[in-house]
Parts: structure tokens; C-alpha cells; sequence
């Protein structure tokens, strides 16, 4: 989605020729040319930046009123102010009232579009950051009830008091920010910031700024990451992504609980609870000297491992139902019953996106499938990727219409066992259960298949 630009100069010449420069760019722009049209466009839509003339003739307030307006409605609105040659004082003050910048006039385009994207960076990382708090509030909690996830929690309960620093580690997609979340919402610090630090989006020459904010003459021109999770908790998310002069400025505030602002010279004194994750092997990083040892283990004081979906298939009915349920509201309908098949077939597939793979499965399902077929959940309403793909799917009948019938029967039972098997995640003595054998029977049958001993994704016969 664009971001809109509101502008707001008396001067017509002026809102034309910005509006022109900044819609080149891809920017949606907004004008304004006295205060109340401004707040009025405010209060309309919430723009993801204004542009404002410090002098608005004819209007019922000057551009700073303007400005105290705009932050009792939109605290967190970047403001950038236009001020003319006799009035950069009158600039210099609305910074301290909460602009993020000021522009003089007359200026190059090349200058404005800089600052505007400077100042709609932020908005677009707040804008990421509102939306996975969003996507949280849903109701993310930590869902699952199978063993490893029960200890897991166990030992998120047990940290989340103590301040210590924790690492959660674990493949794409599995929870790590979930698990971090939680961690934040049991500690002292649950009513303070959560603020997430993407290592992988933010790119390596704006990283220092967004992290650390910057200041000019001593002046705060915006402040970082660091400063809005203070008191709170702060997720490096995707710690190994970061630069390694990053990482040396990290270790600093580590040890110091202070840094100083891009541009500044001050320490300024946080107190954050360092929360990081990786999907990474860090032992390699540091091999490969693209992370610093010494802040692995500053970072690494607790380890906590969110296993993959495929390492706890008992947790995928659960998972399953609950996003069933969540879409289905969504689209204003009961949540859905699933077949045994269709849940089979999902907790035999193997998740290589893990949870957040299964989650856009369902909200697809439920989309692709006509609402009066909703209230039922049948195996072939299910995406081919989960059906066919080479993650756990198999070869149909189809594949075995060329063979004898022995050999065909054959291989549908080694399929067939290889996925019960799997859902139940290795357990011989549940599967015989399900499957309606004794365990004794299972296993001459599975002996007789060459599958003994076969666990799945051990690949061994
Ligand atoms: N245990 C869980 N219960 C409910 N939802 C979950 C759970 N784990 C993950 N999810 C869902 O899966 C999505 C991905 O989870 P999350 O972002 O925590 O994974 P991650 O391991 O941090 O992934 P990445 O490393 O790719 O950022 C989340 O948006 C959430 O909807």
C-alpha cells in the first residue's frame, strides 16, 4: 500500500510542486492549504506523514498550533516542518515540539524526498510492527500440548521472572516469536513495549539509526528502538542477520545498559530485557566470523529450542482446529468440523514452514472453499501441497496402477504405515491402536515391509 503525504502550505505553487515530486515517487499525496482543512484530512485518514508550513496565512492557527493538534490526535504521526528563511528558529522549536524534521525553503527535491523517506521509514517499521502486534492480539498464544512444547513453556515460565537474557532458537515459522511474546507477557516487564528489531529487513546502513535513534546538537531527532523498548523487552529477531559493526555497538549496550545516538555524543541509559532469535546455526556463523562470539554468549544465557512441526505432530490437531475456528469467524462462520482423514492428512505432512506454513494452509482452504461447503472440512478441499508435494504426500493411486497386485498392495501399506506412523510420531503401540493391529502384528508386518525401526526422518530402513 502507498503511503499518503499530507501537505499543507498556504502557498498553492508550493502544494503542487511537492504533491508533483513525492507522486513520481509512488507517494500518495494529500493537500491541505489552511489548518482546519489539515486537521480535517487528519481526522479523515490518518496519513503517514505530514507535511507542514510553519507560516499558514488566513488560518485560524499558525503551523506550530497546527503541529500540537496533530500530536494530541496522532502522537506518533511524523510531522516534517517547511519553514522559510526568516523562520528557522521558529523550525528549530517545532522540533523540540515533536517534528521530526524541518525543511528550509526554497529546497531541491532531491533534499525533501530524502527526508520523507527518512521519516516514512520509521512509519513503514511502526506500521510492521502494529501489524504483528495486531496479528498477535488475535490470539496468538502459545498453542500445543504435546510434550516438547509443554517443556518449553516450562522453562519460558521459569526465566520469564528472572530478567535473564534468552536465545530462542528454532527452524522458519515455528514459534520463536510466539515463545518470545509469552516470555514478555509473563516477566515484570508485560505492561512495557515488546519492540521487535527485524535483523533481515532493516537495511545494514540504517541500522544503527533505527536501533539507537538519532539526535543533532544534542537534540533528539527521533528516537530508536532501544529508547521505546525502554522498561520493556527488546527481540532481536533473526540476531545472525545483523552487521558485524552492529553486533559490536549491541555488545556495548550489553555491557553497558547505555549507547549513544547516532550524531550524539551523550550516554543514554536503558534498561531492556534482551530477548534474540535465530533460525540459524550460530556455531557456524561464528565459524564463518559472521557473529561474534562474545555476544553469543552475552545473548545466549538461556537457550530455549522451539522444535519444528514435524519434531511434535500431536500439537497439529490443535494448531489445526484453532485456525480453522479463527478463519472461519473471520468470514462470519461457525468454526468448521475437520474429517479423521483431513486431519490425518495434515498431521502426515511434514511442515517445512512449520506453523506458520500450517496457519496459511487453513486460511486458504477456507478461502478457496464455497462457503456452504465450510461447515465440513473433507481431505480433498486440503491444497495440493499438503495432498502431493514431496514433503510427506504420497504417490497416489495412480503411481501404482503399473504394478502387480502384490507389489501395488504392498506399497499402499508401506504408505499408509509410513504416515500413521508419522502422525503418531513414531509410536509403534499408539499407531497399532489406531490402525486396529495388535503390536505384535504391527511390527511382523512392518518387518515383512522392511520398515522396522524406521522413525520418521531417519530415513534409515
Ligand atoms: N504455538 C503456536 N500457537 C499458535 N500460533 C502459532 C504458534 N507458533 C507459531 N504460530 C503462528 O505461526 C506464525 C509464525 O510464528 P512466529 O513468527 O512466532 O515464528 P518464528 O519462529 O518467529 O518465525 P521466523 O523465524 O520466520 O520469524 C505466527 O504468526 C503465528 O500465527
Amino acid at each position: 500500500m502507498a503511503l499518503d503525504i499530507l501537505i499543507v502550505d498556504d502557498e498553492r505553487d508550493i502544494r503542487e510542486l511537492v504533491a508533483g515530486v513525492l507522486s513520481d515517487e509512488g507517494y500518495d499525496c494529500r493537500t491541505a492549504a489552511d489548518s482546519d482543512a489539515a486537521l480535517a484530512a487528519v481526522d479523515e485518514k490518518r496519513p503517514s506523514l505530514v507535511l507542514l508550513d510553519v507560516w499558514l496565512h488566513g488560518s485560524a492557527m499558525d503551523g506550530l498550533e497546527v503541529l500540537d493538534a496533530i500530536k494530541v490526535r496522532e502522537p506518533d504521526l511524523p510531522v516534517i516542518i517547511f519553514s522559510g528563511h526568516g523562520n528557522i528558529d521558529t523550525a528549530v522549536s517545532a522540533v523540540s515540539r515533536g517534528a521530526v524534521d524541518f525543511i528550509e525553503k526554497p529546497f531541491e527535491a532531491e533534499r525533501l524526498l530524502h527526508l520523507v523517506e527518512r521519516a516514512t521509514e520509521t512509519e513503514r517499521l511502526r506500521r510492521e510492527n502494529t501489524r504483528l502486534r495486531e496479528n498477535q492480539v488475535q490470539g496468538d498464544e502459545f498453542t500445543g500440548n504435546s510434550a516438547v512444547i509443554n517443556a518449553v513453556r516450562a522453562t519460558l515460565k521459569r526465566v520469564a521472572g528472572t530478567g535473564s537474557r534468552v536465545l530462542v532458537t528454532g527452524p522458519a515459522g515455528a514459534g520463536k516469536e510466539v515463545a518470545a511474546r509469552l516470555l514478555h507477557s509473563w516477566s515484570s516487564r508485560a505492561d512495557k513495549a515488546f519492540v521487535i528489531v527485524n535483523s533481515a529487513r532493516i537495511t545494514p546502513e540504517r541500522f544503527e539509526e533505527e536501533l539507537f535513534g538519532e539526535e543533532s546538537d544534542g537534540k533528539l531527532i527521533r528516537p530508536g528502538l532501544l529508547e521505546t523498548a525502554d522498561g520493556g523487552t527488546l527481540y532481536l529477531d533473526e540476531v545472525a542477520d545483523m552487521p558485524l559493526s552492529t553486533q559490536a555497538r549491541i555488545l556495548r549496550v550489553l555491557t553497558e545498559q547505555s549507547f549513544v545516538r547516532v550524531g550524539g555524543t551523550r550516554n543514554i541509559g536503558v534498561d531492556v530485557r534482551v530477548v534474540s532469535s535465530t533460525s540459524r546455526d550460530l556455531a557456524n556463523e561464528m565459524e564463518e566470523k559472521r557473529f561474534r562470539e562474545d555476544l553469543f554468549y552475552r545473548l545466549n544465557v538461556v537457550p530455549v529450542e522451539v522444535p519444528s512441526l514435524a519434531e511434535r505432530r500431536d500439537d497439529i490437531p490443535t494448531l489445526a482446529d484453532g485456525f480453522f475456528a479463527r478463519y472461519a469467524t473471520e468470514q462470519g462462520l461457525r468454526p468448521p468440523t475437520i474429517t479423521d482423514e483431513a486431519m490425518a492428512a495434515l498431521q502426515a505432512y511434514d511442515w517445512p514452514g512449520n506453523v506458520r506454513q500450517l496457519r496459511n494452509v487453513v486460511e486458504r482452504t477456507i478461502i478457496l472453499t464455497p462457503r456452504d461447503k465450510l461447515e465440513k472440512i473433507e481431505v480433498e478441499m486440503l491444497p495440493e501441497e499438503v495432498l502431493g508435494g514431496k514433503h510427506g504426500g504420497n504417490g497416489g493411486v495412480g503411481a501404482m496402477m503399473g504394478a502387480p497386485l502384490r507389489e501395488a498392495r504392498e506399497n499402499f501399506e508401506r504408505e499408509y504405515l509410513t504416515v500413521q506412523i508419522r502422525r503418531f510420531s513414531g509410536n509403534i503401540s499408539k499407531t497399532a491402536t489406531f490402525i486396529g493391529m495388535e503390536r505384535s502384528a504391527l511390527h511382523r508386518k512392518l518387518k515383512l515391509l522392511g520398515m522396522v525401526e524406521r522413525k520418521p526422518g531417519d530415513g534409515k530402513k
